[in-house]
């Protein structure tokens, strides 16, 4: 092709063959991209018996498949289901993840092998990010957010296939949707034939009582009875699940293996058992810097305090340390973070660096981390558990399972061949669980019965769960529920509290402070509160610092509590903000605000992540038409409102300066994070209960015991 240049461009005959040739490198560089996209995709295991796994969803409804990490599972197979039409007449590929930044990473993994614009033909929907179009034909999303799309649409119709991936996982929305699933596609089927309504456990959600379908709106699109549906493919994957369990679930369905990995990892054990693992991680994260090859190296942690620890230890070490050992680039990810931040750890790490990646869970499963080669794995995780007796959810630090460290160590050997270093003998692996414990069975269920109800099932006790929770657990959380004013005395979604409470994606005790708050005139302090304690560790104190962070955190404290003290932060902060953005503009306005952060011992990561929540509720609190008030200084009225809210989380003092918790006769302590640590207030409502050594509260307030008795009647007036 002539160039610009020899058709006469006189003026610019430089820059327009430079900018031509620009665009030529371009172009090659893009094809040699998708050559070489093209390769890695027909070296993949999976890509070898791709007909077989086609004719196999074919013949089978439901199918499980097997693959190992990497081989191919999460990226290839909805493709090759779009290349054998699968999705004639418009229909959807839909893929779960347990995780959004899989979700979100894997979509532009596959638009790119693609060669298509994410959002067209491929992409992705998590909440309150959503890049899918009328055009969209594969679409990786949350397995929360399909349940949520059940919610409008009961019978999943513009999905001709649904893939549950990293099934292994059993998160809570893992196993409620597979029940769903279950029922969606035996309704599917059976509408075709006969026109029959959903079924969900033992009774037909056609039997909705009048009342709900007047109240819901939504019960009402159980029952288009009339129209026809197509049946539901159903694909069920992972590389290290209990096939046995899913194949009994799913009436014997079948399940099929994919042999073979693309490349292999070595697992090394250390020779005893690692008193500090931090410690011990720390020391091979060096070890590897100095003594390996190129190569990323991923560390999987237990959560963000962890991570900022590590992060910090690694930098200082890194400025105390000679030149050549400098090259060490650290990216964190965990949940809590932005989500462009978490996005961080995918870009390539500048020529000459290697990456250490410090990650929760978040990384364990489906995502490819390009470079990753080493990884470092302590065996623990934070897990959560639940204790029905005493109604309190907890987190605590347990070692994973095999399965957990099979994923693990399947996030190298993605790209070449890798290493994976597991700080615990070889013999403390043969002792782990084979695969971790249904989080169902050890979870406050609350929330997903609230889910339950509000796609129309009635008898949750009955529901067909994969594995059951415990009726002890079931019960107590109905309770719960009941005393929230979620379920009318007929365990139906009460209107319109419960149904507002549906609608929030909050755990549904912070559902219900926001919608009293509004009756309380002070929904503007509550949406600040619900953010602050959805976000970890706002404040942060160095055990080297202690009397500076407590002296900072004066400024803010408040003599009635935490919450108040909390409120008071965020203000400050977007105050500051705003008065920095317009004197100094943005980008400046940013590093500013982290020296104000750093000054007044805030974390302004949490913080941050803080104001995002917050962002989004607020949004979901306008579509709702609540009342958008502030109590201004009358602080009164908010700490009634957070009685009212958290009543079932009452604490009354007992000699010595210990506490009894209301609800379920436990004695615990204030913790010395508490602004209220030293004051020991007679009565206080807490939200959360840690334990240590000892059982201590945190983000507290002082309430008067009487609001108990006048605000929650319900509970109170029975009760004590
Ligand atoms: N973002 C990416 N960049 C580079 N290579 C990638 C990327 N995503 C996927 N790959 C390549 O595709 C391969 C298959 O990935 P895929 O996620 O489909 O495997 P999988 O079988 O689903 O793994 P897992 O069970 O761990 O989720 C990876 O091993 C890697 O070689």
């Amino acid at each position: 092709m002539p160039s610009a240049a020899s058709h006469g461009n006189h003026h610019y005959p430089n820059s327009s063959s430079k900018s031509s040739n620009a665009n030529r490198n371009r172009q090659n560089q893009f094809s040699d991209r998708r050559q070489k996209i093209l390769q890695q995709r027909k070296s993949l295991p999976i890509a070898s018996v791709e007909k077989r796994l086609v004719d196999e969803i074919r013949k089978n409804d439901i199918l499980i498949i097997v693959g190992e990490t990497g081989s191919g599972k999460t990226t290839q197979i909805p493709q090759f289901l779009l290349g054998a039409k699968f999705c004639h007449d418009g229909k959807v590929i839909g893929i779960t993840q347990p995780r959004r930044v899989a979700a979100v990473t894997v979509a532009k993994r596959v638009a790119e092998e693609c060669g298509v614009e994410l959002g067209q033909e491929v992409g992705y929907s998590v909440r309150f990010d959503d890049t899918s179009s009328s055009s969209t034909r594969i679409k990786y999303m949350t397995d929360g957010l399909l349940l949520r799309e059940a919610l409008l649409d009961p019978y999943l119709s513009k999905y001709s296939v649904i893939i549950v991936d990293e099934a292994h996982e059993r998160t809570v929305q893992t196993d409620v949707l597979m029940g769903l699933l279950k029922s969606v596609q035996l309704a599917r089927s059976n509408s075709a034939s006969h026109g029959q309504g959903l079924n969900f456990g033992n009774k037909s959600v056609n039997s909705v009582t009048s009342s709900e379908k007047e109240n819901s709106g939504q019960s009402n699109s159980f029952l288009k009875k009339e129209h026809q549906y197509a049946p539901l493919k159903l694909i069920i994957m992972s590389a290290s699940l209990d096939a046995r369990t899913f194949s009994e679930y799913f009436c014997g369905a079948k399940a099929v293996h994919v042999q073979g990995r693309q490349f292999p990892v070595d697992i090394f054990y250390t020779r005893h058992a690692e008193p500090d693992y931090l410690d011990a991680a720390l020391i091979t994260i060096f070890q590897i810097h100095l003594g390996e090859g190129p190569g990323d190296i991923l560390v999987f942690l237990t959560g963000q305090e962890e991570i900022e620890s590590i992060e910090r230890l690694i930098n200082e070490r890194l400025t105390k340390s000679p030149q050549e050992s400098q090259k060490l680039l650290v990216v964190p990810i965990f949940a809590a973070l932005p989500a462009e931040q978490q996005l961080r750890v995918f870009a390539p790490a500048p020529s000459g660096f290697r990456k250490v990646i410090l990650a929760t869970n978040i990384a364990e499963t489906s995502v490819t981390i390009p470079g990753i080669k080493y990884v470092i794995d302590p065996g623990l995780v934070k897990a959560r558990s639940y204790d029905p007796a005493k109604g309190m959810e907890s987190l605590n630090v347990v070692p994973t399972s095999k399965s957990q460290a099979l994923q693990r160590s399947g996030r190298a050997g993605r790209e070449g061949p890798g290493k994976c270093f597991r700080l615990y003998p070889e013999n403390e692996f043969g002792k782990l669980e084979d695969s971790t414990k249904p989080e169902i069975k050890r979870c406050n269920l609350s929330n997903v019965i609230l889910q339950l109800k509000a796609l129309g099932v009635d008898d949750i006790l009955g529901f067909d769960f994969i594995e059951k929770p415990s009726r002890a657990a079931i019960i107590k959380s109905l309770e719960q529920l009941f005393l929230l004013g979620a379920l009318t005395d007929e365990c139906r979604l009460s209107d319109p509290v419960g149904y507002q409470m549906a609608r929030l994606p909050l755990d549904p005790v912070y559902s219900k402070a926001l919608i009293l708050a509004s009756q309380f005139n002070c929904l503007e302090e509550m949406l600040i509160t619900v953010a602050m304690l959805s976000a970890e560790s706002i404040f942060y104190a160095p055990r080297d610092k202690l009397d500076e962070s407590r002296t900072a955190m004066k400024s803010f404290s408040s003599p009635e509590g935490d919450h108040i003290t909390m409120i008071k932060v965020y203000r400050a902060y977007s105050e500051f903000l705003e008065k920095k953005s317009i004197e100094m503009g943005k980008a400046k306005s940013e590093k500013a605000l982290r020296k104000w952060c750093k000054e007044n011992f805030i974390n302004s990561r949490s913080l941050r992540h803080a104001c995002d929540i917050h962002r989004q509720i607020l949004g979901h609190v306008q579509q709702m038409g609540l009342s958008l008030a502030s109590c201004g200084d009358d602080m009164l009225e908010y700490r009634r409102c957070l009685a009212a809210s958290f009543f079932l989380n009452a604490a009354v003092k007992q000699p010595e300066g210990m506490y009894r918790a209301l609800a379920s006769g436990q004695v615990v302590q204030i913790h010395p994070s508490s602004v209220l640590f030293r004051q020991k207030p007679e009565c206080v409502i807490f939200n959360e209960l840690v334990q240590t050594n000892n059982k201590y509260v945190r983000n507290l307030t002082r309430i008067d015991y009487l609001w108990l008795m006048e605000l929650a009647p319900q509970y109170y007036a029975v009760q004590n």
